[in-house]
């Protein structure tokens, strides 16, 4: 599928201003990063067609993103909190799932084996809802977003509710599902978009404040952000912008950001370091 662009999209709720101005190229995998309330859910929602803009436009060559029924039929939504009935099993919620989608008779017992192939939930097909695990209620999530081979996947905040081992199992499956279509990941978790998008975006009080690959992003802090060992009572500690701290024996190691350019300590950045110097940077401009 060519490209989905968006340009100049803005929202506005109760005379608030929800979105901004979003200028956004949607191709490959793209992590959608911001923290709560910044507006990923409403600029999701807007791209499904659940919500319209109040203005800006949505486009892309071979979708015309004012024909509702055609966008929703290539696009697969897994919204944040995704439930079903908890006495069905999974093929049965995917059948009816599917039949809802408009995926035909004749095509959706194919198409719910073919996907639960892809998703990993083979073994539990006739598995009542009730007795999966979160990590598998997600990934029936994911495969009733994914039937009918839609081009483009939204996840909004994939695993919230997840145990650690479950989420990297369900990165690692966002991660594969988003090489043979366009993805977006929305999230306020930077590891749930490190490894598994080609771009990202990070917004906030619905506005755009970086676009880019995860290596562009890094080249913003690269050189500024610095380790050192220090005593906690250090008074000077006040003034830094700090990361983070960990204690160290009777000591503690501190991260911060630096702008000097003659600090022995600096360290390869991670993009943890990045978000936070962009949440920061906008929370100083905010205050001037
Ligand atoms: N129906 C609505 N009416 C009024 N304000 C709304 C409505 N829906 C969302 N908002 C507001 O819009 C802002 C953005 O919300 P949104 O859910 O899009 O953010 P988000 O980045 O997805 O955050 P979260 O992860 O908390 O859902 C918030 O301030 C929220 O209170």
């Amino acid at each position: 599928m060519e490209k989905i662009q968006l340009k100049n999209i803005n929202k506005q709720m109760k005379r608030k201003d929800i979105l901004q101005n979003i200028n956004l190229d949607i191709h490959g995998s793209l992590g959608l990063l911001g923290p709560n309330g910044a507006g990923k859910t409403t600029l999701m929602k807007i791209i499904t067609t659940l919500i319209q803009p109040d203005s800006g436009t949505i486009q892309s060559e071979n979708l015309n993103w004012e024909n509702t029924k055609e966008v929703r039929k290539n696009i697969g939504y897994l919204p944040q909190h995704f439930s079903m009935y908890k006495n069905i099993t999974v093929r049965e919620c995917l059948n009816h799932l599917g039949n809802l989608k408009g995926i035909s008779m004749h095509n959706r017992s194919k198409d719910i084996l073919t996907t639960a192939e892809n998703v990993n939930l083979i073994d539990v097909l006739d598995t009542k809802i009730k007795n999966l695990s979160g990590g598998m209620l997600r990934r029936v999530g994911i495969a009733q977003a994914i039937l009918g081979n839609p081009k483009l996947l939204i996840v909004d905040e994939p695993t919230v509710g997840l145990d650690i081992e479950e989420r990297v199992r369900f990165r690692r499956l966002l991660r594969k599902l988003g090489r043979d279509r366009h993805i977006i990941i929305s999230t306020h978790i930077v590891e749930d978009i490190e490894t598994t998008c080609d771009s990202i975006c990070i917004l906030k009080d619905g506005k755009v404040l970086q676009t880019g690959s995860k290596s562009d992003l890094l080249d913003l802090v690269r050189g500024k952000v610095v380790e050192d060992m220090v005593d906690l009572n250090d008074t000077y500690l006040e003034s830094l912008r700090l990361i983070s701290t960990r204690e160290a024996g009777n000591q503690y190691k501190i991260r911060y950001f630096s702008d000097s350019v003659n600090q022995n300590n600096i360290v390869e950045p991670a993009l943890e370091d990045a978000y936070l110097y962009l949440m920061k940077e906008e929370d100083t401009n905010d205050r001037r």
